[in-house]
Protein backbone atom coordinates (compact mmCIF):
# COMPACT_ATOMS: atom_id res chain seq x y z
CA UNK A 1 0.00 0.00 0.00
CA UNK A 2 1.19 3.51 -0.84
CA UNK A 3 0.30 6.48 1.61
CA UNK A 4 -0.10 9.80 0.45
CA UNK A 5 0.40 12.81 2.70
CA UNK A 6 0.60 15.31 0.41
CA UNK A 7 -0.95 18.78 1.35
CA UNK A 8 -3.71 19.41 -1.31
CA UNK A 9 -6.36 17.44 -3.09
CA UNK A 10 -5.13 18.16 -6.70
CA UNK A 11 -1.98 17.02 -5.50
CA UNK A 12 -3.26 14.00 -3.74
CA UNK A 13 -5.77 12.66 -7.16
CA UNK A 14 -2.13 13.05 -8.54
CA UNK A 15 -0.12 11.00 -6.65
CA UNK A 16 -2.95 8.19 -6.51
CA UNK A 17 -3.21 8.01 -10.38
CA UNK A 18 0.77 7.30 -9.62
CA UNK A 19 0.22 5.10 -7.56
CA UNK A 20 -1.90 2.85 -9.77
CA UNK A 21 0.67 2.83 -12.64
CA UNK A 22 3.41 2.12 -10.40
CA UNK A 23 1.36 -1.00 -8.81
CA UNK A 24 0.21 -0.19 -5.54
CA UNK A 25 -3.34 -2.84 -3.90
CA UNK A 26 -4.66 0.68 -2.04
CA UNK A 27 -3.76 4.03 -1.22
CA UNK A 28 -3.96 5.41 2.17
CA UNK A 29 -4.94 9.18 2.23
CA UNK A 30 -3.82 11.14 5.43
CA UNK A 31 -6.13 13.33 5.78
CA UNK A 32 -4.29 14.90 8.61
CA UNK A 33 -1.64 16.26 6.20
CA UNK A 34 -3.82 18.29 3.91
CA UNK A 35 -3.98 22.22 4.75
CA UNK A 36 -7.68 23.42 4.73
CA UNK A 37 -9.29 20.70 4.75
CA UNK A 38 -13.15 20.63 3.93
CA UNK A 39 -14.15 17.47 5.09
CA UNK A 40 -17.21 17.01 2.72
CA UNK A 41 -16.04 18.40 -0.20
CA UNK A 42 -12.78 17.40 -0.19
CA UNK A 43 -13.63 14.11 0.43
CA UNK A 44 -16.47 13.39 -1.72
CA UNK A 45 -13.92 14.11 -4.47
CA UNK A 46 -10.90 12.16 -3.09
CA UNK A 47 -12.75 9.03 -2.74
CA UNK A 48 -15.07 9.38 -5.65
CA UNK A 49 -11.51 10.28 -7.89
CA UNK A 50 -9.67 7.42 -6.18
CA UNK A 51 -8.69 4.64 -9.15
CA UNK A 52 -7.69 2.46 -6.06
CA UNK A 53 -10.00 1.53 -3.14
CA UNK A 54 -8.83 4.24 -0.62
CA UNK A 55 -8.14 3.71 2.99
CA UNK A 56 -8.52 6.88 4.85
CA UNK A 57 -6.98 7.60 7.90
CA UNK A 58 -6.79 11.20 10.20
CA UNK A 59 -3.87 11.00 12.43
CA UNK A 60 -3.95 13.19 15.78
CA UNK A 61 -0.80 14.94 17.06
CA UNK A 62 -1.53 12.20 19.54
CA UNK A 63 -1.41 9.45 17.46
CA UNK A 64 2.49 10.77 15.85
CA UNK A 65 -0.12 12.51 13.01
CA UNK A 66 -0.96 16.68 12.23
CA UNK A 67 -4.23 16.87 13.77
CA UNK A 68 -4.44 19.02 16.23
CA UNK A 69 -8.03 20.18 16.40
CA UNK A 70 -11.57 19.16 18.32
CA UNK A 71 -11.95 15.23 18.75
CA UNK A 72 -15.31 15.22 17.76
CA UNK A 73 -14.90 16.85 14.23
CA UNK A 74 -11.82 14.45 13.53
CA UNK A 75 -14.41 11.24 14.05
CA UNK A 76 -17.17 13.32 12.19
CA UNK A 77 -14.43 13.03 9.15
CA UNK A 78 -14.04 9.44 9.48
CA UNK A 79 -17.65 8.61 9.88
CA UNK A 80 -18.29 10.82 6.79
CA UNK A 81 -15.61 8.78 4.81
CA UNK A 82 -17.08 5.73 5.71
CA UNK A 83 -20.67 6.95 4.73
CA UNK A 84 -18.64 8.01 1.03
CA UNK A 85 -17.59 4.34 0.77
CA UNK A 86 -14.36 4.66 1.27
CA UNK A 87 -13.60 1.78 3.86
CA UNK A 88 -16.35 -0.38 1.82
CA UNK A 89 -14.48 0.06 -1.24
CA UNK A 90 -10.91 -1.23 0.51
CA UNK A 91 -12.38 -4.09 2.37
CA UNK A 92 -13.86 -5.28 -0.76
CA UNK A 93 -10.91 -4.86 -3.02
CA UNK A 94 -8.55 -6.73 0.21
CA UNK A 95 -10.97 -9.20 1.22
CA UNK A 96 -11.97 -10.40 -1.80
CA UNK A 97 -15.70 -10.54 -0.19
CA UNK A 98 -18.49 -8.13 0.34
CA UNK A 99 -18.26 -6.72 4.42
CA UNK A 100 -21.00 -6.32 5.91
CA UNK A 101 -20.82 -2.76 6.19
CA UNK A 102 -17.37 -1.41 6.75
CA UNK A 103 -13.89 -2.34 8.14
CA UNK A 104 -12.21 -0.34 11.01
CA UNK A 105 -8.52 -0.20 11.36
CA UNK A 106 -7.26 1.08 14.86
CA UNK A 107 -3.47 1.74 15.01
CA UNK A 108 -1.44 2.39 17.65
CA UNK A 109 1.96 4.52 16.95
CA UNK A 110 4.88 3.83 18.87
CA UNK A 111 7.91 6.35 17.58
CA UNK A 112 10.64 6.01 20.16
CA UNK A 113 11.17 2.20 20.03
CA UNK A 114 9.82 -1.21 19.72
CA UNK A 115 8.31 -3.22 23.03
CA UNK A 116 8.73 -6.74 23.67
CA UNK A 117 6.70 -9.20 22.12
CA UNK A 118 4.34 -9.80 25.23
CA UNK A 119 4.09 -6.01 25.17
CA UNK A 120 2.79 -5.57 21.89
CA UNK A 121 0.34 -8.63 22.19
CA UNK A 122 -1.05 -6.96 25.49
CA UNK A 123 -1.44 -4.23 22.70
CA UNK A 124 -2.84 -5.83 20.13
CA UNK A 125 -5.05 -7.69 22.49
CA UNK A 126 -6.76 -3.74 23.77
CA UNK A 127 -6.87 -2.89 20.16
CA UNK A 128 -8.97 -5.91 19.38
CA UNK A 129 -11.01 -5.41 22.25
CA UNK A 130 -12.14 -1.96 21.00
CA UNK A 131 -13.46 -3.85 18.21
CA UNK A 132 -11.36 -3.20 15.20
CA UNK A 133 -11.92 -5.32 12.13
CA UNK A 134 -7.75 -4.91 11.42
CA UNK A 135 -5.16 -4.01 13.98
CA UNK A 136 -2.33 -2.04 13.23
CA UNK A 137 0.94 -1.73 15.42
CA UNK A 138 3.82 0.89 14.23
CA UNK A 139 6.72 0.87 16.31
CA UNK A 140 10.03 1.90 15.79
CA UNK A 141 12.92 0.09 15.36
CA UNK A 142 16.58 0.78 17.38
CA UNK A 143 17.52 -2.64 16.18
CA UNK A 144 16.89 -5.01 13.23
CA UNK A 145 16.19 -7.56 15.95
CA UNK A 146 13.09 -5.43 16.97
CA UNK A 147 11.30 -6.66 13.58
CA UNK A 148 11.17 -10.24 15.27
CA UNK A 149 8.87 -8.46 18.05
CA UNK A 150 6.53 -7.55 15.55
CA UNK A 151 6.50 -10.85 13.59
CA UNK A 152 6.02 -13.04 17.10
CA UNK A 153 3.04 -11.28 17.17
CA UNK A 154 1.62 -11.20 13.81
CA UNK A 155 2.06 -14.58 12.93
CA UNK A 156 -0.03 -15.48 15.61
CA UNK A 157 -2.94 -12.79 15.49
CA UNK A 158 -6.36 -13.78 15.35
CA UNK A 159 -7.67 -10.97 13.34
CA UNK A 160 -6.03 -9.37 10.24
CA UNK A 161 -2.88 -7.62 11.50
CA UNK A 162 -0.95 -4.67 10.14
CA UNK A 163 2.33 -4.67 12.09
CA UNK A 164 5.03 -2.29 10.50
CA UNK A 165 8.47 -1.53 12.55
CA UNK A 166 9.61 2.23 11.47
CA UNK A 167 13.62 3.29 10.22
CA UNK A 168 15.62 1.48 8.64
CA UNK A 169 16.34 -1.16 10.28
CA UNK A 170 13.08 -2.09 10.24
CA UNK A 171 12.91 -2.24 5.86
CA UNK A 172 12.57 -6.33 7.22
CA UNK A 173 8.99 -5.59 8.54
CA UNK A 174 7.63 -4.07 5.42
CA UNK A 175 9.14 -6.85 3.14
CA UNK A 176 8.73 -9.69 5.05
CA UNK A 177 4.56 -8.56 5.89
CA UNK A 178 3.15 -11.72 3.67
CA UNK A 179 5.18 -14.39 5.15
CA UNK A 180 4.44 -13.58 8.93
CA UNK A 181 0.90 -13.01 7.84
CA UNK A 182 0.86 -9.00 7.80
CA UNK A 183 -2.50 -7.78 5.67
CA UNK A 184 -1.10 -5.15 3.72
CA UNK A 185 2.63 -3.12 4.32
CA UNK A 186 3.71 0.06 3.04
CA UNK A 187 5.81 1.51 0.18
CA UNK A 188 6.80 5.06 -0.96
CA UNK A 189 5.86 6.03 -4.46
CA UNK A 190 9.48 7.06 -5.31
CA UNK A 191 12.76 8.14 -3.03
CA UNK A 192 12.41 10.36 -0.70
CA UNK A 193 8.65 10.47 -0.75
CA UNK A 194 8.18 8.13 1.84
CA UNK A 195 5.15 8.84 4.80
CA UNK A 196 7.33 6.40 6.99
CA UNK A 197 11.11 6.30 7.90
CA UNK A 198 12.37 3.24 6.12
CA UNK A 199 9.96 2.56 3.57
CA UNK A 200 10.87 0.73 0.46
CA UNK A 201 9.92 2.34 -2.61
CA UNK A 202 6.88 0.55 -4.46
CA UNK A 203 9.18 -0.13 -7.54
CA UNK A 204 11.82 -1.98 -4.88
CA UNK A 205 8.97 -3.87 -2.79
CA UNK A 206 7.92 -5.01 -6.17
CA UNK A 207 10.70 -5.28 -8.64
CA UNK A 208 13.70 -5.90 -6.64
CA UNK A 209 12.18 -7.95 -3.60
CA UNK A 210 9.77 -9.68 -5.53
CA UNK A 211 7.29 -8.54 -2.82
CA UNK A 212 4.09 -10.55 -5.01
CA UNK A 213 5.96 -13.76 -4.61
CA UNK A 214 6.54 -14.04 -0.96
CA UNK A 215 4.29 -16.12 0.94
CA UNK A 216 4.46 -17.39 4.57
CA UNK A 217 6.78 -20.61 3.76
CA UNK A 218 9.32 -18.44 1.42
CA UNK A 219 13.11 -18.90 2.85
CA UNK A 220 14.95 -15.47 3.46
CA UNK A 221 18.73 -14.45 2.88
CA UNK A 222 20.78 -10.86 2.94
CA UNK A 223 23.42 -9.28 2.89
CA UNK A 224 24.54 -7.95 6.56
CA UNK A 225 25.96 -4.76 6.40
CA UNK A 226 26.48 -1.61 7.72
CA UNK A 227 25.35 1.25 6.29
CA UNK A 228 23.05 -0.05 4.38
CA UNK A 229 21.70 -0.36 0.77
CA UNK A 230 24.99 0.14 -1.35
CA UNK A 231 25.50 -3.83 -2.55
CA UNK A 232 24.42 -4.38 -5.35
CA UNK A 233 23.64 -8.19 -4.13
CA UNK A 234 19.80 -7.92 -3.39
CA UNK A 235 19.65 -7.54 -7.19
CA UNK A 236 21.55 -10.11 -8.03
CA UNK A 237 20.34 -13.21 -5.54
CA UNK A 238 16.69 -11.99 -5.92
CA UNK A 239 16.68 -11.79 -9.83
CA UNK A 240 18.65 -15.76 -9.65
CA UNK A 241 16.22 -16.92 -7.20
CA UNK A 242 13.13 -16.01 -9.31
CA UNK A 243 14.81 -17.11 -13.06
CA UNK A 244 14.75 -20.50 -11.26
CA UNK A 245 11.56 -20.64 -9.68
CA UNK A 246 13.05 -20.67 -5.88
CA UNK A 247 10.62 -19.37 -3.21
CA UNK A 248 13.50 -17.39 -1.13
CA UNK A 249 14.00 -13.88 -0.85
CA UNK A 250 17.27 -11.91 -0.35
CA UNK A 251 17.28 -8.67 1.54
CA UNK A 252 19.36 -5.77 2.97
CA UNK A 253 20.05 -6.46 6.68
CA UNK A 254 21.10 -3.21 8.22
CA UNK A 255 22.73 -4.82 11.49
CA UNK A 256 24.76 -3.43 14.84
CA UNK A 257 25.26 -6.52 16.35
CA UNK A 258 25.72 -9.14 14.67
CA UNK A 259 25.59 -12.04 17.73
CA UNK A 260 21.97 -10.14 18.60
CA UNK A 261 20.96 -11.08 14.97
CA UNK A 262 22.05 -14.42 14.44
CA UNK A 263 20.58 -15.34 17.84
CA UNK A 264 17.25 -13.45 17.01
CA UNK A 265 16.68 -14.78 13.33
CA UNK A 266 17.45 -18.58 14.27
CA UNK A 267 14.23 -20.34 12.39
CA UNK A 268 14.65 -23.06 9.81
CA UNK A 269 13.80 -20.30 6.89
CA UNK A 270 16.63 -17.91 7.60
CA UNK A 271 19.06 -19.65 5.53
CA UNK A 272 21.89 -17.52 5.97
CA UNK A 273 23.81 -14.27 4.81
CA UNK A 274 26.57 -12.34 2.83
CA UNK A 275 28.57 -10.33 4.77
CA UNK A 276 30.56 -7.55 3.63
CA UNK A 277 32.30 -4.42 5.94
CA UNK A 278 32.35 -3.68 9.25
CA UNK A 279 31.20 -7.38 9.84
CA UNK A 280 33.90 -9.77 8.75
CA UNK A 281 35.57 -10.56 11.77
CA UNK A 282 32.27 -10.43 14.06
CA UNK A 283 30.42 -12.81 12.47
CA UNK A 284 33.20 -15.29 12.17
CA UNK A 285 32.90 -15.41 15.91
CA UNK A 286 29.37 -16.59 15.83
CA UNK A 287 30.10 -19.43 13.34
CA UNK A 288 29.37 -22.99 15.00
CA UNK A 289 32.12 -24.09 12.20
CA UNK A 290 34.68 -22.48 9.30
CA UNK A 291 34.79 -24.18 6.48
CA UNK A 292 38.55 -25.39 6.54
CA UNK A 293 39.47 -22.62 2.90
CA UNK A 294 38.03 -19.82 4.62
CA UNK A 295 39.93 -21.09 7.57
CA UNK A 296 43.06 -20.97 5.89
CA UNK A 297 42.37 -18.01 3.92
CA UNK A 298 41.52 -16.11 6.79
CA UNK A 299 38.07 -14.60 5.93
CA UNK A 300 35.31 -15.20 5.12
CA UNK A 301 31.84 -13.67 2.99
CA UNK A 302 29.19 -16.13 3.32
CA UNK A 303 27.66 -17.44 6.04
CA UNK A 304 24.98 -20.50 6.02
CA UNK A 305 22.36 -21.85 8.15
CA UNK A 306 22.36 -25.38 7.89
CA UNK A 307 19.05 -27.58 8.54
CA UNK A 308 20.74 -28.75 12.31
CA UNK A 309 20.49 -24.34 12.80
CA UNK A 310 24.45 -24.51 13.08
CA UNK A 311 26.23 -21.75 11.22
CA UNK A 312 29.28 -22.10 8.57
CA UNK A 313 31.34 -19.80 7.06
CA UNK A 314 32.61 -19.81 3.98
CA UNK A 315 34.69 -18.06 1.24
CA UNK A 316 34.05 -17.52 -2.04
CA UNK A 317 35.31 -14.07 -2.59
CA UNK A 318 38.95 -15.88 -4.17
CA UNK A 319 36.90 -18.45 -6.15
CA UNK A 320 34.56 -15.41 -8.17
CA UNK A 321 37.90 -12.90 -8.39
CA UNK A 322 40.31 -15.91 -9.61
CA UNK A 323 37.85 -16.82 -11.54
CA UNK A 324 36.91 -13.72 -12.98
CA UNK A 325 41.06 -12.94 -13.72
CA UNK A 326 41.08 -16.45 -15.37
CA UNK A 327 38.02 -15.55 -17.61
CA UNK A 328 40.07 -12.35 -18.67
CA UNK A 329 43.44 -14.00 -19.40
CA UNK A 330 41.35 -16.29 -21.51
CA UNK A 331 40.83 -13.28 -24.13
CA UNK A 332 44.40 -13.00 -24.35
CA UNK A 333 46.11 -15.36 -27.36
CA UNK A 334 49.50 -15.26 -25.39
CA UNK A 335 47.83 -17.77 -22.63
CA UNK A 336 49.53 -21.23 -22.34
CA UNK A 337 46.24 -23.39 -23.85
CA UNK A 338 47.48 -26.58 -22.11
CA UNK A 339 47.91 -25.21 -18.98
CA UNK A 340 45.32 -25.83 -16.67
CA UNK A 341 45.01 -22.25 -15.88
CA UNK A 342 45.46 -19.24 -17.43
CA UNK A 343 47.06 -17.82 -14.78
CA UNK A 344 49.53 -20.53 -13.95
CA UNK A 345 53.70 -19.70 -13.78
CA UNK A 346 52.36 -16.00 -13.91
CA UNK A 347 53.48 -13.22 -11.79
CA UNK A 348 50.66 -12.27 -9.99
CA UNK A 349 50.84 -8.90 -7.76
CA UNK A 350 48.38 -8.49 -5.46
CA UNK A 351 47.72 -4.71 -3.59
CA UNK A 352 46.33 -5.17 0.00
CA UNK A 353 46.49 -7.92 2.41
CA UNK A 354 42.71 -7.48 3.78
CA UNK A 355 40.00 -10.09 3.45
CA UNK A 356 39.88 -9.48 -0.25
CA UNK A 357 43.65 -9.66 -0.67
CA UNK A 358 44.25 -12.82 1.33
CA UNK A 359 41.41 -14.34 -1.21
CA UNK A 360 43.22 -13.12 -4.00
CA UNK A 361 46.32 -14.24 -2.71
CA UNK A 362 45.01 -17.98 -1.92
CA UNK A 363 43.35 -17.92 -5.24
CA UNK A 364 46.60 -17.32 -6.94
CA UNK A 365 48.68 -19.75 -5.47
CA UNK A 366 45.89 -22.08 -5.87
CA UNK A 367 46.44 -21.70 -9.41
CA UNK A 368 50.08 -21.93 -9.25
CA UNK A 369 50.85 -18.07 -9.92
CA UNK A 370 54.01 -17.02 -7.97
CA UNK A 371 51.99 -14.37 -5.84
CA UNK A 372 53.47 -11.29 -4.33
CA UNK A 373 51.88 -9.57 -1.69
CA UNK A 374 51.84 -5.93 -1.82
CA UNK A 375 51.13 -3.58 1.43
CA UNK A 376 52.45 -1.25 3.96
CA UNK A 377 53.69 -3.72 6.46
CA UNK A 378 54.46 -6.60 4.55
CA UNK A 379 56.37 -8.38 1.97
CA UNK A 380 57.15 -5.23 -0.31
CA UNK A 381 55.86 -1.30 -0.23
CA UNK A 382 54.27 0.28 -3.39
CA UNK A 383 56.83 2.18 -4.44
CA UNK A 384 59.02 -1.04 -5.13
CA UNK A 385 56.63 -2.82 -7.15
CA UNK A 386 57.00 0.09 -9.95
CA UNK A 387 60.39 -1.52 -10.46
CA UNK A 388 59.14 -4.80 -10.49
CA UNK A 389 59.37 -6.00 -14.30
CA UNK A 390 58.55 -9.27 -16.03
CA UNK A 391 56.44 -9.15 -18.99
CA UNK A 392 53.03 -10.21 -18.74
CA UNK A 393 52.51 -10.31 -14.97
CA UNK A 394 48.85 -9.83 -13.42
CA UNK A 395 47.73 -7.14 -11.08
CA UNK A 396 44.80 -7.26 -8.48
CA UNK A 397 44.01 -3.96 -6.51
CA UNK A 398 41.98 -4.65 -3.15
CA UNK A 399 43.40 -1.18 -1.95
CA UNK A 400 40.72 1.62 -1.34
CA UNK A 401 43.23 4.12 -3.29
CA UNK A 402 41.02 5.52 -6.43
CA UNK A 403 37.76 4.81 -4.56
CA UNK A 404 35.65 7.63 -4.72
CA UNK A 405 35.63 10.38 -3.79
CA UNK A 406 39.39 10.64 -4.31
CA UNK A 407 39.14 9.35 -7.98
CA UNK A 408 42.09 11.16 -8.92
CA UNK A 409 44.68 9.10 -7.30
CA UNK A 410 46.04 5.46 -8.50
CA UNK A 411 48.23 3.01 -6.35
CA UNK A 412 50.46 2.21 -9.73
CA UNK A 413 51.83 4.79 -12.06
CA UNK A 414 50.91 4.22 -15.54
CA UNK A 415 54.58 3.94 -17.03
CA UNK A 416 54.88 0.49 -14.41
CA UNK A 417 51.19 -0.91 -16.07
CA UNK A 418 52.86 -1.31 -18.96
CA UNK A 419 54.29 -4.71 -18.04
CA UNK A 420 51.16 -6.06 -16.86
CA UNK A 421 48.58 -7.76 -19.18
CA UNK A 422 45.80 -8.18 -16.90
CA UNK A 423 45.18 -5.34 -14.43
CA UNK A 424 41.52 -6.16 -12.07
CA UNK A 425 40.11 -3.56 -9.25
CA UNK A 426 38.00 -4.69 -6.34
CA UNK A 427 36.90 -0.99 -5.98
CA UNK A 428 33.16 -0.53 -6.85
CA UNK A 429 32.76 3.31 -7.25
CA UNK A 430 33.76 4.43 -9.45
CA UNK A 431 33.56 1.44 -12.32
CA UNK A 432 36.47 2.94 -14.38
CA UNK A 433 39.07 3.94 -12.06
CA UNK A 434 42.30 5.50 -12.87
CA UNK A 435 44.11 2.46 -12.56
CA UNK A 436 42.03 0.37 -14.75
CA UNK A 437 41.49 3.63 -17.58
CA UNK A 438 45.56 3.72 -17.62
CA UNK A 439 46.01 -0.21 -17.91
CA UNK A 440 43.37 -0.40 -20.90
CA UNK A 441 45.73 2.66 -22.28
CA UNK A 442 48.86 0.60 -21.77
CA UNK A 443 47.15 -2.10 -23.75
CA UNK A 444 46.40 -4.56 -20.90
CA UNK A 445 43.12 -6.45 -20.25
CA UNK A 446 41.10 -4.96 -17.49
CA UNK A 447 38.78 -6.69 -14.94
CA UNK A 448 36.16 -4.82 -13.46
CA UNK A 449 34.74 -5.69 -9.82
CA UNK A 450 31.45 -6.54 -10.71
CA UNK A 451 32.73 -9.55 -12.24
CA UNK A 452 33.62 -11.02 -9.22
CA UNK A 453 30.69 -9.92 -7.55
CA UNK A 454 28.88 -12.17 -10.00
CA UNK A 455 30.95 -14.77 -9.93
CA UNK A 456 31.04 -14.66 -5.73
CA UNK A 457 27.46 -14.77 -6.19
CA UNK A 458 27.10 -17.62 -8.11
CA UNK A 459 29.24 -19.82 -5.43
CA UNK A 460 27.31 -18.10 -2.79
CA UNK A 461 23.76 -19.38 -4.56
CA UNK A 462 25.25 -22.74 -4.39
CA UNK A 463 26.43 -22.52 -0.60
CA UNK A 464 22.77 -21.39 0.42
CA UNK A 465 20.69 -23.62 -1.82
CA UNK A 466 22.58 -26.42 -3.52
CA UNK A 467 21.81 -24.78 -6.93
CA UNK A 468 23.35 -22.60 -8.91
CA UNK A 469 22.38 -19.13 -8.90
O1 LIG B 1 32.45 -9.08 -2.66
C1 LIG B 1 31.37 -9.20 -2.14
C2 LIG B 1 30.30 -8.29 -2.47
C3 LIG B 1 29.49 -7.90 -1.30
O2 LIG B 1 30.28 -7.17 -0.39
C4 LIG B 1 28.35 -6.97 -1.73
O3 LIG B 1 28.57 -5.77 -1.70
O4 LIG B 1 27.30 -7.44 -2.12
C5 LIG B 1 29.00 -9.15 -0.62
C6 LIG B 1 30.13 -9.98 -0.10
O5 LIG B 1 29.65 -11.22 0.39
C7 LIG B 1 31.09 -10.30 -1.20
O6 LIG B 1 32.28 -10.76 -0.62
Amino acid sequence: MYSIDRTTVDQMLIEMRKAKEIGADVVEIRLDCLRNFSPHQDLEILIKRSPLPTLVTYRPVWEGGQYEGDENKRQDALRLAMQLGATHDFNNSIHRKKPENFKVIVSSHNFHNTPSAEAIGNLAARIQATGADIVKIATTALDITDCAQIFRIMVHSQIPMIGIVMGERGLISLVLSPKFGGYLTYSALEAGAISAPGQPTAKDLLDLYNFRLIRPDTKFYGIIEKPVGHSKSPLLFNAAFKSVGLNAVYLHFLVDDVKMFFDTYSRPDFGGTSCTIPHKEAALKCMDEIDPIAKKIGAMNNICRRPDGKLTAFNTDYIGAISAIEDGLRELNSVNPGASSPLAGKLFVVLGAGGAGKSLAYGGAQKGTRVVVVNRTIAMTLEEVEHFLEEGMVLANTISVGMKPHIDVTPIPKHALKHYCLVFNAIYTPKDTRLLREAKETGAVIVYRTEMLIRQGFEQCLNFTGLPG
